[in-house]
This record gives structure tokens, C-alpha cells and sequence, in this order.
């Protein structure tokens, strides 16, 4: 498949766009039964195509301007691990995931951004030439693809992410780096600061964190990452793609820590006029790269192309069945619910979870 000529990810964002993200793949496609929880790798891009395609053509539709290749975890140390696919290679994984992702975006002209996560083998400085030979492997099939731009992303250890920057910066395409941290640093507890400097200093592009906590917590972090790299003089793109869940009781372990994960974090769930307010702080911010990670569904990145809809210009195709701050319900017939068609409404509510003998907040495990 063949990549359309279109602006690439720094036009976009040097000439001051806004770029939105797509959602978390590997939770939702386990809900959607094609994903081994535990595992979350990937083979599901060469068993079930069509499930990895529908889910991209969702965030598409959605607003998307960023196809991320199903690519997570795939490379050789986690999918052995994982065991369960046994006749599948990581390099027919990526391939695949490379061709559905570039097929879907040249649909709508959305880019396509291959992306490797932190590996299993990262231990101290003596395994860095193990963690760059993997990511190297990966590199190469991304670049047979011809991907748009590419991305480390997930990585808790800022010196494994600045390992894998510094492969994926030799293919001279554009590196996006998000690590999964809390507003406290990474586990060695490098500060957000000094994270957002290492990385640029290895020659990522665009720089800030994914997964692990929440919307509010992403922002604090890639507030201390924008300041740190102001302080340093350094300038770069800001990204952030958070949990589509709200863990406000979450440690630094993030919401793996949770007793919920994964298979009962549904009470959790940020809505989509959460997903307003969070995309307006994002950008008042300064962040110009915003979208979402696990748990953010395609109605949620829709609300992020409809509270953005005054800086990009458009809405989504996806906004035709969707009025804008509760409109549609104009057309009720029920007095009540007709009332609920107003921005006041959805913007004030404090919706209730329904479970009368459960806590807010739980006591993480870690
Ligand atoms: C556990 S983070 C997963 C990130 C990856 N981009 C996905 O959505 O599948
Ligand atoms: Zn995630």
C-alpha cells in the first residue's frame, strides 16, 4: 500500500494545527474478544484483520487525524512471553498492522505512526545494545511500510525510551515519545522535567506521556514537561494521550495498581463532556498533539474534534449523528429529556455510578 502525499505530522504542528490522536486499541479489542488480557500483544492484526481495521475506521470517523499501527508489545521477548501465537512472528504482525493502518487512513487523509513500546528485556545501562537491537527490528519493517512518522511510546523508564528515540531518530522520519508516567516522574523517579528534556536531547520531535493515569494527571505532567524544556531552552511539540478512566486514587504505579484493572474499570469511565474539558485544558495549555489512550473509545475522540471544532474548522464525519452539547434531544418527545438539550445541563452534571454500596475510590494494590 502506498502513502498518499499529505502535510506530515511537524508541518502540521509547526504551522500551529491541531492534531488529534485516535484511542487505546489492545483494552478495547480485548473487550471486543480478540485480545488475551495479561498478554495484550497484538496477533490479532494478521488473525482478525477485520477487527483491527473496523476499530481504525471508528477513530477515523471519529475525528482522527493520527492512525497509530496495531503494533503494541510486538516484538519477539513479549510475544514469546505471550505463547499464544505461536505459528506468528512479530515482522508479520507489524507488516500487517502497517498495510490496515495505511489502508484506513488514506480513506480520510489521516497519517500513519508506527509505534514500539518498552520491551521485556529492559534491565540497567548493560541492556542497552538488547533493547535497541529489538527496536531496530521493528524500525525496519516500519520503514519497508513507509510510515508517516513513528513513536516510542508506553515506556515507564525514561532511559529505555531514549534508547529506542535514539533508533528510531536514524531513519531520519519524525519521533513522537510519550512515556506512561505519573505527575511524580518515571520509576526510577526521574521528574517529568527532566524526561521531557532527555527525550528531546535524543531527538524526539514531539515529547509527552501516554496511558497509566487519568486526563487531570497527564495534563499536571505535561505541564511540568513543557516547563522543563522552557527552562532548559529547548523547544518541541507537546502530545498527551491519557486513560480514557478517572484515577484520581491511583499511585505512580497508575491504574495497573487498581484492583479494577482490567476487568472492572467500566464504573471509571471518563464521558465525553469530561473529554470537553479535558481537550480545552489540553490546549489552553499549549498541547497541540491530543488524543487518548486505553479506554478512549471513538466517542470520545469525537468530543475531542467537537470541542476543537472552532480551531480546526470542521467536525468529524461521525458529528452527522451527533448534535452538538446534547442538541439532537431537540427532537424528543418526552418534556424531560427534551429539557436535557442544553450545554448547561451536560456541563453541570454529576453523573452517578448506579452502585449504592460502592466506594468512589479505591486502595490500589500498588
Ligand atoms: C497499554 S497502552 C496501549 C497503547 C496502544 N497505542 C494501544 O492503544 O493499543
Ligand atoms: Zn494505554
Amino acid at each position: 500500500m502506498t502513502s498518499v502525499k499529505r502535510k506530515g505530522i511537524l508541518e502540521r504542528l509547526d504551522a500551529g494545527e491541531v492534531v488529534i490522536g485516535d484511542g487505546g486499541y489492545v483494552l478495547q479489542l480485548e473487550r471486543r474478544g480478540y485480545v488475551k488480557a495479561g498478554h495484550w500483544t497484538p496477533e490479532a492484526a494478521v488473525e482478525h484483520p477485520e477487527a483491527v481495521r473496523q476499530l481504525h475506521r471508528e477513530f477515523l470517523r471519529a475525528g482522527a487525524d493520527v492512525m497509530q499501527t496495531f503494533t503494541f508489545y510486538s516484538c519477539d521477548d513479549k510475544l514469546d512471553i505471550s505463547g499464544n501465537a505461536p505459528n506468528i512472528t512479530c515482522q508479520q504482525i507489524n507488516e500487517v498492522a502497517c498495510d490496515i493502518a495505511r489502508e484506513v487512513a488514506n480513506e480520510g487523509g489521516a497519517l500513519v505512526c508506527a509505534g514500539v513500546s518498552q520491551t521485556g528485556v529492559y534491565k540497567d545501562r548493560s541492556s542497552e545494545s538488547e533493547v535497541k537491537a529489538i527496536v531496530k527490528k521493528q524500525l525496519d519493517v516500519f520503514l519497508r511500510k513507509d510510515v508517516d512518522f513513528l513513536i516510542a511510546e508506553y515506556f515507564a523508564h525514561v532511559e529505555e525510551a531514549v534508547w529506542a528515540v535514539e533508533v528510531l531518530v536514524t531513519s531520519g522520519k519524525p519521533v513522537a515519545s510519550t512515556l506512561c508516567i505519573s505527575p511524580k516522574g518515571d520509576i526510577d523517579r526521574v521528574c517529568p522535567a527532566e524526561c521531557a528534556v532527555r527525550l528531546v536531547k535524543a531527538g524526539a520531535k514531539i515529547v509527552g506521556v501516554n496511558c497509566h493515569v487519568d486526563p487531570t494527571q497527564c495534563l499536571n505532567t505535561v505541564k511540568q514537561m513543557k516547563e522543563g524544556l522552557d527552562t532548559a531552552g529547548l523547544r518541541a511539540h507537546l502530545m498527551i494521550q491519557p486513560l480514557g478512566f478517572h484515577c484520581p486514587d491511583c499511585t505512580s504505579a497508575g491504574y495497573i495498581g487498581l484492583p479494577e484493572f482490567p476487568f472492572a474499570l467500566e464504573s471509571r469511565v471518563v464521558n465525553r463532556w469530561d473529554v470537553h474539558k479535558y481537550a480545552r485544558e489540553a490546549y489552553t495549555a499549549g498541547i497541540r498533539y491530543i488524543g487518548g489512550c486505553c479506554g478512549f473509545e471513538p466517542y470520545h475522540i469525537r468530543a475531542l474534534a467537537e470541542e476543537l471544532a472552532p480551531e480546526r474548522g470542521f467536525l468529524p464525519p461521525a458529528s452527522q449523528k451527533h448534535g452538538l452539547w446534547g442538541s439532537a434531544l431537540e427532537g424528543s418527545s418526552k418534556p424531560y429529556v427534551k429539557a436535557r438539550a442544553s450545554r448547561s445541563h451536560w456541563e453541570n452534571l454529576k453523573p452517578a455510578s448506579g452502585r449504592p454500596l460502592c466506594p468512589s475510590m479505591s486502595i490500589p494494590d500498588a
